[in-house]
């Protein structure tokens, strides 16, 4: 293989991925979600591999940018977001301040923040064709780890056995709709990955419920670290009360409360420190966030921020004003875990440990599924990400998508809960 770093060609490949009926406050998950996988070429005959979300929004705006990218090199990756910026145009489904993301349940959605995620996918294909051609991890490219393996968090959801009518892909964990169902979750995902801090996704149920399945898990978990998080369905008093009753138990609580006004307003009646993934998920929102003291924590995901380097970017500005730093995780494959894992081993101020959705995905794009061991990830060391593509495996995951009928293609919780209660519709916020 050749040192020339060139673009010659991008290939963008759709996916469907099996994903278990996992509950949250918008509604379930659907039986199979949309990923995409993105592979940059370049004139050297290497190939970097790169993954965000695949539904069809994104997939307007990767499109363009995928035709402007042969000519350039893969080590220009800060040049990515004025491309970016030129070439993907507006998203017709970014549709003003209301409009939150019905899957990701990322607060307010804009087309600066779509692009944004579909940057994020190309940079981490630049980043691991740079790598693999300089035979350095991209960890390397970053500056350099600073641990050797990054702590991940079980990732607790209330959860069906199945998706209605036996739709998707079975699994065995059974269904989980109480408190003793959450611990018997968490006893396996310790068991099994050896993961010594819980999140409970909650707003699912009433909130004394969910108080309960926390409360169970203190008692089940001692003085291991718990976290709950409703996305925003309570109201300041909700958010207050729960916070008096788990004060004690809580690591943190994420997105009590819908807004940085509310999550202000939360944050100043509580001493549990409040952590986002919705209220401040780009620079933008940092300032007025910060000013107001709405969030001790701030969830990274570089696929939200707009890729590695934005994540470091990130990580400095929360060290300044003395905010921690943990990582938020949506429904996402081996690839983006190699991603989350190369940079949060670069970033001094890693205060928690990541949250991943991965233990909950059966199927993936890669050889050699990544193992978590005492509830850690080791650092790869190997050029570039450290995975490879299995070409079967994508084949087999873009067949599907290109099968379905267009009714997975878009991710819709809410959509999803129709099919098994039809009058469902995305709940109010506040909900409690
Ligand atoms: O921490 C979070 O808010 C999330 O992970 C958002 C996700 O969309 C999660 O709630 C989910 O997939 O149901
Ligand atoms: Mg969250």
């Amino acid at each position: 293989m050749g040192q020339d770093l060139t673009v010659t060609e991008v290939r963008l490949t759709p996916i469907l991925v099996a994903d278990p009926p996992l509950l949250n406050t918008q509604g379930v998950h659907q039986p199979y979600t949309p990923r995409l996988i993105v592979e940059v070429v370049t004139a050297g005959g290497v190939t970097g591999v790169g993954e965000t979300y695949g539904d069809t929004k994104y997939l307007d705006l990767a499109a363009p940018l995928a035709d402007a990218l042969p000519g350039r090199a893969v080590s220009d990756v800060n040049a990515l977001h004025r491309l970016a910026e030129r070439v993907c145009g507006d998203s017709p489904e970014a549709t003003g301040a209301d409009a939150v993301d019905v899957g990701g349940l990322r607060g307010v959605q804009t087309t600066d923040k779509l692009r944004l995620s579909v940057v994020s996918g190309f940079e981490v294909a630049c980043l691991d064709a740079l790598g693999k051609t300089l035979g350095l991890p991209v960890h390397a490219l970053l500056g350099g780890k600073v641990r050797d393996a990054v702590d991940y968090s079980a990732y607790l959801f209330y959860r069906w056995a199945r998706h209605p009518g036996g739709a998707g892909e079975p699994d065995d964990w059974g269904a989980a709709l109480d408190p003793a169902g959450i611990v018997a979750q968490a006893r396996r995902f310790a068991r099994e990955y050896g993961f010594t801090s819980f999140k409970l996704k909650g707003g699912v149920f009433e909130p004394e419920q969910e108080i309960a399945a926390v409360r169970a898990l203190a008692a089940a978990f001692p003085g291991q670290h718990l976290r709950l998080d409703p996305n925003g369905a309570w109201s300041v008093e909700t958010s207050l009360k729960v916070a008096k009753e788990l004060g004690g138990v809580l690591q943190y609580l994420e997105d009590p409360a819908s807004g940085t006004a509310r999550m202000a307003e939360v944050a100043a009646g509580t001493d549990v420190p409040l952590a986002t993934n919705m209220c401040v998920t780009t620079f933008a929102e940092i300032p007025e966030a910060f000013a107001r003291g709405a969030v001790q924590v701030v969830l990274s995901d570089h696929h939200y921020w707009g890729g590695l380097q934005a994540t470091r970017e990130l990580a400095a500005v929360c060290r300044t004003f003395g905010v921690a730093l943990s990582m938020h995780s949506n429904t996402h494959l081996g690839i983006s875990l190699a991603a989350m894992t190369h940079v949060a081993a670069v970033v001094p101020n890693l205060d928690h440990a990541c949250d991943s959705h991965y233990p909950w995905q059966t199927e993936d794009v890669i050889t050699e599924r990544l193992t978590f061991r005492d509830g850690r990830l080791a650092v790869s060391d190997l050029p570039g990400l450290g995975v490879e593509l299995d070409r079967d495996r994508l084949a087999r995951l873009h067949r599907r998508w290109l099968d379905d009928d267009g009714s997975m293609r878009d991710r819709d919780d809410a959509a999803a809960m129709r099919v098994a209660e039809p009058g469902w519709t995305t709940p109010p916020v506040p909900r409690w």
